[in-house]
């Protein structure tokens, strides 16, 4: 939990300041309170809940989110009403067809209109379409039971499909102007398991309790349940759309006063497509995605024939059925955090590969309870990359020309669902069943588990091509890469993607960290290891150079914006000069601040938005993480009153209060929202006892690892030694008896 104004992960969404107010108790990154923060990299591990309440905490994204799920849970509602409609217009053996007539209505716009509806959510407001469209579809569910007749339903229902193919993409493309980059995945999971898991489930009770009140037309004798739902159905839509009327975000570039290039609707749509062709994302995306709904479309298809075969009836297709929902909703509530530090394009491809595999396998399954397993398996890996490949669409995607990429890939999906719902029963009912004689032994393959194989096989086809297409061509090989991220060894991932190990420290003014950075590489020589101690700003010549300008006090007037710039560019020269050729070599680099001085200072502390600060510092270090970061927490009257005990005040030191108690509660929140990977100090303990701790958890974190060690260990373990300054320790470059080997037993 966090204090008031702050976001459940404790950072601000893009684009707002951090609220002054913004509190963190450091009791809650630990368990014990503040005495027990060093062990905040165990248990608090901010869960999907607490991200989920923190996309919640967005005002307009909370109201767009409430807004489509009851839209959602009209549609569904909406959907069983029509088909009951359907069903009752018409007698006998036909009411199938009938049936069939208002799916084949509702996929079949999608084909016709989507990529249209893709360049108009680019092209116009897209929140004056969401609620033109709202109102639209307001009216034409209101008039079916009014109507009562077969034909204005199917054109009714066609009607309303083409007008979702107009809202979903604006709605989709409006969703990553509301949030950071970060929290689109957890607002992706809570929006599908809305949509898929929860509305369906409320859709079909209400309807069963509309059965149950006015089935005999006891409540109101004109109106049958099935007229009843259409009706509160027709109202969600009414409501959807003067809600999302009252959310000017919505409408993205225009709303921020940006001009719109205007082209002509032909241009934009063929640039709609010539993008999809020519970026190397977004074809892995629809390849991927286009191929899994294939493949989804032959297991609808197949799944009666299917369950039958396990020698199951109409109960067995049920929980075959019930079992994808269940294997989807897993992956898409838990696949993130497995698989938590995977790149999301790798581990779309990788997701894809996985459903295959457990479709292929399935294919040669005759035992109940193991298919049920494999459907599970399968289910969960299709959720993990549907959130996947939702999720990079949008935000990998410019706005620009996100309407029509969303567009293009909902007109595939539903494409491919519909041919292979088409072809599949014919090819089954084509291929019968055969037994091979293979001499030793003889095979009987059906038409439904040849389909199942082939549908593996295709899976896995387009996971590969779509793996290819969308690396993001870092050196790590796949297999350590998803091992280690399941595993959540961060260590074991940095020493595959180059090597060393990289420690900072953070904190406020005199928190303690110059002392406990020197402290920490004695430490670690002593023991053998070479540890090279750095700081920012001002580690290399030109650094200085910046360091001498970012804190004089003569620099009043640098704007918030070239201050940020500014220390980016000590930044990338710093990665660049000192800590990638370390780190590189196998050494161990203690650096006194990092990027989260930026987050605090430049983000909260200037109150530039926080995801500018920290794309600015992606781009500098090239996405270059530290494996530990030290936090040195204090209350920063205490620390300043000790930096001020020190010299005259610098420029940074000189700001307010309020400034430096902005820039404590995001070091806390950054922290809070990734526990593992920091370990949070009380400053106000003494030097020795804040040496211990750190040597413990430093022990831990180098354990077996394969780092460089110098030959001869420095002079004893006592401290005898005279002490280096930051800037000898910053320029020990050369360590003439260095040579790798396993880490010694370290003794903390
Ligand atoms: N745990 C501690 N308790 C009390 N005083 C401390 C402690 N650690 C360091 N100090 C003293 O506080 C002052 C600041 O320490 P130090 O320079 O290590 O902090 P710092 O975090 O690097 O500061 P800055 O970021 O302002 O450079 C020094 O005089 C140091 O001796
Ligand atoms: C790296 C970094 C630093 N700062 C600020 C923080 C301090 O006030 C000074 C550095 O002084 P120190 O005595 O070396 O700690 O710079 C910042 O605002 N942004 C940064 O990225």
């Amino acid at each position: 939990m966090v204090g008031p104004g702050a976001q459940g992960d404790g950072l601000p969404p893009a684009g707002t300041p951090v609220a002054p107010d913004a509190v963190v108790p450091l009791g809650e990154l630990a368990p014990g309170g503040p005495d027990d923060a060093e062990h905040a990299g165990g248990p608090g591990a901010v869960g999907l809940a607490a991200k989920i309440r923190a996309v919640l905490r967005i005002r307009d994204f909370r109201k767009l989110w409430l807004s489509t799920a009851l839209s959602s849970f009209g549609d569904w509602l909406g959907l069983l009403a029509i088909t009951f409609t359907a069903y009752s217009l018409v007698d006998g053996y036909a009411a199938n067809f009938a049936l069939g007539g208002v799916l084949a209505f509702r996929l079949l716009p999608a084909i016709l209109l989507g990529p249209l509806a893709g360049a108009f959510a680019d092209r116009f407001d897209r929140r004056k379409t969401m609620v033109v469209t709202d109102i639209l579809r307001f009216g034409l569910f209101a008039s079916i039971p009014i109507v009562g007749e077969l034909i204005w339903l199917f054109i009714a229902q066609f009607l309303i499909e083409a007008l979702s193919l107009f809202w979903i993409p604006a709605k989709d493309a409006a969703v990553p102007n509301m949030l950071r980059k970060d929290q689109l995945e957890p607002a992706n999971q809570l929006s599908l398991v809305t949509t898929y898991g929860f509305t369906p489930v409320l859709a079909a009770v209400v309807f069963a309790l509309l059965n149950a009140l006015n089935g005999d037309g006891e409540l109101l004798p004109s109106v049958d349940q099935a007229d009843l739902a259409l009706y509160l159905n027709a109202l969600t839509f009414l409501v959807a759309a003067a809600v999302i009327w009252r959310l000017p975000s919505i409408s993205g570039r225009r709303a921020a006063g940006a001009a719109v290039k205007q082209e002509s609707f032909l241009r934009s749509l063929r640039d709609g497509f010539s993008f999809a062709g020519h970026t190397a994302l977004v074809r892995g995306l629809v390849v991927g995605i286009t191929g899994a709904f294939v493949a989804a479309g032959v297991v609808i298809a197949t799944a009666q024939a299917f369950a039958a075969s396990v020698g199951g009836g109409g109960a067995a297709y049920g929980l075959l059925f019930g079992a994808v929902f269940i294997g989807l909703g897993i992956g898409i509530g838990a696949g993130p955090s497995v698989a938590r530090d995977l790149s999301r394009e790798r581990l779309f491809g990788v997701a894809i590969v996985g459903a295959g595999t457990a479709l292929l396998l399935l294919a040669w399954t005759f035992t109940l309870w193991i298919a049920l397993l494999l459907i599970v398996a399968m289910g969960f890996f299709a959720g993990i990359a549907y959130l996947a490949g939702f999720t990079l669409l949008g935000t990998e995607i410019e706005d620009s020309i996100r309407g029509r990429t969303f567009a293009l890939v909902q007109s595939l999906v539903r494409a491919a669902l519909i041919l292979s719902l088409a072809v599949v029963p014919f090819a089954v009912g084509a291929l019968r069943r055969h037994t091979l004689d293979l001499g030793v032994f003889s095979l009987t393959v059906t038409g439904e588990r040849l389909m199942l194989f082939v549908a593996g096989l295709l899976a896995i086809g387009v996971g590969v091509l779509a793996y290819r297409q969308m690396d993001d061509g870092r050196p790590v090989p796949l297999l350590a890469d998803v091992l280690t991220a399941v595993r959540r060894d961060t260590t074991a991932r940095r020493r595959l993607a180059k090597g060393g190990v990289l420690i900072a420290f953070e904190g406020g003014e005199g928190a303690g960290k110059s002392t406990q950075v020197r402290r920490l590489q004695e430490w670690l020589t002593d023991e053998g290891l070479v540890a090279r101690a750095t700081f920012e700003p001002g580690a290399t010549p030109s650094g200085a150079g910046i360091r001498a300008i970012v804190l004089d006090r003569a620099h009043a007037g640098i704007a918030s914006r070239s201050e940020a710039l500014l220390y980016a560019a000590d930044r990338a020269q710093h990665v660049h000069d000192v800590l990638r050729p370390a780190l590189d070599a196998g050494e161990v680099v203690i650096t006194d601040r990092f990027v989260d001085s930026s987050l605090a200072y430049q983000g909260a502390g200037r109150t530039i938005p926080l995801e500018d600060v920290r794309m600015l510092s992606r781009w500098a270090t090239e996405g270059l993480q530290p494996d530990l970061t030290v936090l040195l927490d204090l209350p920063p009257e205490v620390g300043l009153a000790r930096a001020r005990g020190r010299a005259a005040a610098d420029r940074l030191e000189s700001e307010s209060l309020d400034f430096h108690q902005r820039v404590r509660q995001t070091f806390r929140a950054l922290a809070e929202s990734d526990p593992d990977r920091y370990l949070v100090l009380d400053a106000r303990r003494s030097p020795d006892e804040i040496a211990a701790a750190i040597r413990v958890r430093v022990a831990e974190l180098l354990s077996g690892l394969p780092l460089q060690t110098l030959a001869q260990p420095a002079a004893g373990h006592s401290g005898g030694r005279a002490r280096r300054s930051d800037e000898e320790l910053a320029t020990t470059t050369h360590h003439p008896h260095a040579q790798t080997g396993t880490t010694p037993q370290l003794h903390p």
